[in-house]
């Protein structure tokens, strides 16, 4: 018999205060009792964002307002491979209410790890947690500098952050990265990019792995538990296979369109880049050439959001 194939549509419904809304499969249906987004099967002729809509008037009584695509993710089940659709509802009409008897919650992003779900979403777990920018810090600037530019970044809400100083001695850069966590602690996540040898200095820290470490280091797998953010830098296809070996969590992808700091690399455009996103299951931050406007149009390609430096620096950089 062949497999069967089901294309899914699914919500991260987000309310003001940023509590995802989240429900429990019913008794007599496939994964009983764990967690999903609220969603369904699409219907012959339907698009996903059409199928979203009717499935969150069916089970929740919503009308949808807002829907941006989130992350799609492949996924190979016993019974089926299934193509989740994620997207994220930002805002809609009505009070949701489990119309089909199902339990509902609302919760922050940081608890979806403790509510139980279809190994699917895994991808877009992380992909809820995750902003849609990522900002990396510029080249050559002294520490001060740095701290100074993290501070305004922060009050202007960045959550995700790379401290990357090539320009510092290591240890100028750990005591950087000291301060530069003290900063982050309850508003942004910090991701260090250093020596894995570094890892159990900085327990509170995530880690950016370069396409060099990526090389060395896949067949290893993950350094880490999932408790930390794993992400790597890729280029094309390989790296990417690569970033799924070792259990990324995250990955920028660049360069996107030509930039100033390398202008002699061959930029991806967005047609590849919307191809090496769709082979690849986890969240993607496209980089290189595009800036903070960028976010619908990365969202377009399938990609979590923007990555940069320059373009996203609170003073220019
Ligand atoms: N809605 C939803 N479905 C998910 C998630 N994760 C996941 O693996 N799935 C799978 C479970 C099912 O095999 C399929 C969705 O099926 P469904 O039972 O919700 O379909 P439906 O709403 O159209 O319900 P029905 O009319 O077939 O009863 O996708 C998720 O987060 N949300
Ligand atoms: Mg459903």
């Amino acid at each position: 018999m062949s497999q069967k194939q089901l294309h899914v549509a699914a919500a991260v419904i987000r309310d003001k205060s940023g509590h995802i809304l989240i429900a429990q499969r019913p008794k007599d249906k496939s994964h009983a009792g764990l967690w999903e987004f609220p969603g369904g099967k699409l219907e012959t002729g339907e698009t996903a964002q059409q199928a979203l809509i009717r499935e969150l008037r069916e089970e929740l009584g919503i009308e949808t307002q807002t829907s941006q695509p989130l992350i799609q993710i492949r996924h190979n089940d016993p019974n089926a491979a299934i193509l989740l659709d994620v997207f994220e509802v930002s805002a809609f009409s009505g009070t949701p209410r489990g119309m089909e008897g199902q339990a509902l919650a609302w919760i922050k992003p940081a608890q979806l790890v403790n509510y139980p779900m279809p190994a699917a979403n895994a991808p877009a777990v992380r992909a809820a947690r995750l902003p849609r920018q990522y900002l990396i810090t510029p080249q050559r600037l002294e520490p001060e500098a740095l701290l100074c530019g993290i501070k305004q970044a922060l009050a202007a809400d960045c959550r995700l952050l790379q401290l990357r100083a090539p320009n510092l001695f290591s240890a100028d850069y750990r005591d950087l990265a000291v301060d530069v966590l003290g900063l982050c602690a309850g508003k942004a996540q910090l991701m260090l990019k250093g020596p894995l040898e570094w890892l159990g200095d900085f327990p509170a820290a995530g880690w950016h792995l370069s396409a060099e470490q990526l090389r060395k280091y896949a067949a290893c797998g993950r350094p880490f538990p999932e408790s930390r953010w794993l992400a790597a830098s890729c280029h094309n296809a390989e790296e990417l296979k690569l970033a799924a070996q070792i259990g990324a969590d995250f990955v920028t992808l660049s360069p996107i369109a030509p930039t100033q700091t390398h202008p002699e690399a061959a930029p991806l455009g967005l047609e590849a880049a919307r191809d090496l996103i769709a082979g690849f299951n986890q969240p993607v931050f496209i980089q290189g050439g595009v800036t903070p406007d960028d976010g619908e149009q990365a969202a377009a390609i399938g990609a979590q959001g923007v990555a940069g430096i320059r373009a996203f620096w609170p003073s220019g950089g």
